[in-house]
């Protein structure tokens, strides 16, 4: 038995003691009942050195949940489910829709901080509502927290701010996440449920250590950006061929860090106006993701992809009505300029909030302007490249859940002579049959990187063929050139 509990029967003995007096007290004259009140508090606080507080479920606005409550709740989750005899259980709206546990009413749980021992119970005030015809029962949960007096600066100053800052972010970590896509300049979300991990992504080893440890720095960094002054923002550039894993690297990113993804597709924004508004609407915690940056803004301040449509619509007197349509579909004065975008990133960007990644991804990194991918806007560049033996190891795992196989050293070699995409060779290593068998899909992976390499010789030979051939005929042009010329001489 805790000492606290010996001591809850003697507050509630000396409570109807006080009440007795109270009775009496008013055939005492003034002074006396004033010293004698005073007396017996102290001797109630001499005697019973626990202090209790209080946090009810609802406060102020009777359907307002207090913050409060919700944190201690989420925070005393892992206590209750190893410490509590009583449990209530409840699905988690996340994404796994995981099962949590809490304390049942009247149970209690114990805690410990920086040595101190502190108890939480969850109690139950239960009153009947006399407004309704049928009176109904009214429930007032409230967590109490007790710890003896001599912890009340500790407890008050630091070991509230610490539960309260840990539930609210377990309370994070379990909420369901969303994607956001742009129609314009509105923001529409749905549930972001993408099973990309860093651990299913195909890379080298060393390299992904090294992101996973970039953003991990990143998300705890909080103090250490305030301390130097700088927006608590980071901006990645992804950069390789299509199907290397881009896009896969920013889910993988997103679920890593328990962030919300802006997909933000800038062709469908009109202007900086409105490309501002919609990243001053995104919530921190999230990632911002522009993809395929090259195509989406074109590097003089104009689109480029409106560009192109003016040339592909040609006929300017068609009719009006499929006219009317397109303009629907794309905004009339789409001009959102890279200086827009810049100059975002670097002002009011900065002022909103914090814990925000920014990430473009390009095909072409050669195509983009250097502002835009200077260090500062751009922290950390990512190659992500063809698929290496290394990598391919990785999909092997993942796909086939084999770590070697003899035909292995075949493909080691292949790979050294051609270039394959990750998401090609993911491709051949989807099962073929059911149950799936390992070495159809390998075989299938070394017949694609023949015929590949046989491809990639017949292209080689064709292009050095031609490159004769244009030879032939520039050397022909010349022969032709200098005849022409000897006989003007001779003559
Ligand atoms: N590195 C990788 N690791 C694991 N799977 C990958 C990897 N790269 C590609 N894939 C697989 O290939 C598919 C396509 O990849 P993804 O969309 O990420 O490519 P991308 O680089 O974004 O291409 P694009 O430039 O065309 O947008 C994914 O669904 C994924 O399953
Ligand atoms: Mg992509």
């Amino acid at each position: 038995m805790a000492a606290k509990d010996f001591f809850t029967p003697l507050g509630s003995i000396i409570a109807s003691l006080m009440f007795f007096w109270a009775m009496f007290q008013q055939y005492f004259p003034y002074e006396l009942r004033s010293h004698v009140e005073k007396y017996s508090k102290r001797l109630v606080t001499l005697i019973y050195p626990y202090i209790q507080i209080t946090f009810h479920e609802f406060t102020g606005e009777r359907f307002m949940r207090s913050e409060a409550y919700s944190a201690i709740e989420n925070y005393l989750s892992s206590k209750s489910s190893t410490q509590a005899k009583r449990l209530k259980a409840d699905i988690v709206r996340n994404s796994n829709q995981s099962l949590v546990l809490s304390m049942d009413d009247h149970e209690e749980v114990s805690d410990e901080f920086e040595g101190i021992k502190l108890w939480w119970s969850l109690g139950k005030n239960i009153t009947k509502s006399q407004v309704s015809f049928y009176p109904a029962t009214d429930e007032k949960r409230y967590y109490k927290l007790t710890f003896h007096k001599r912890y009340r600066e500790k407890v008050l100053d630091s070991y509230l701010a610490s539960v309260l800052k840990e539930g609210k972010a377990i309370k994070v970590r379990n909420r369901m996440r969303k994607l956001y896509t742009n129609n314009g300049s509105m923001w529409s979300h749905v549930v972001f449920e993408h099973p990309a991990t860093f651990q299913t992504l195909a890379m080298e080893p060393e390299k992904k250590q090294e992101i996973i440890e970039d953003l991990i720095t990143f998300s705890k960094a909080e103090d250490f950006y305030a301390r130097i002054g700088r927006a608590w923002k980071r901006g990645y550039l992804l950069y390789g061929p299509p199907g290397t894993g881009k896009s896969t690297m920013i889910a993988a990113m997103a679920n890593l860090l328990g962030y919300d993804l802006y997909d933000l597709e800038l062709t469908a924004v009109r202007d900086n106006t409105e490309l501002r508004k919609l990243l001053i609407e995104t919530s921190s915690k999230s990632i911002i993701v522009i993809e395929d940056i090259d195509c989406s803004l074109d590097l003089t301040g104009q689109r480029t992809n409106k560009k192109k449509e003016k040339v592909e619509d040609g006929d300017e007197n068609k009719d009006p009505r499929q006219k009317l349509v397109k303009e629907e579909r794309e905004p009339k004065n789409s001009q959102v300029t890279l200086s827009g975008l810049l100059n975002f990133i670097d002002g009011l960007w900065s002022a909103c909030g914090g814990e925000r990644l920014i990430v473009f991804t390009t095909n072409h990194i050669e195509k983009l302007d250097p502002a835009l991918i200077r260090k500062g806007r751009m922290d950390k560049h990512i190659e992500l490249s063809y698929c290496s033996f290394v990598a391919f190891k990785a999909l092997a795992k993942n796909y086939l859940h084999i770590e070697s196989h003899e035909l292995f050293e075949r493909i080691d070699e292949l790979f050294g002579e051609i270039k394959m995409t990750p998401a090609d060779v993911a491709e051949h290593l989807m099962p073929k049959t059911v149950p799936g068998d390992v070495e159809v899909s390998l075989r299938s992976l070394i017949q694609g990187l023949e015929l590949a390499k046989e491809e990639a010789k017949v292209k080689a030979e064709k292009e050095a063929q031609e490159q004769e051939q244009e030879q032939e005929v520039k050397s022909e042009i010349k022969m032709q050139q200098n005849s022409v010329k000897e006989n003007g001489d001779v003559k």
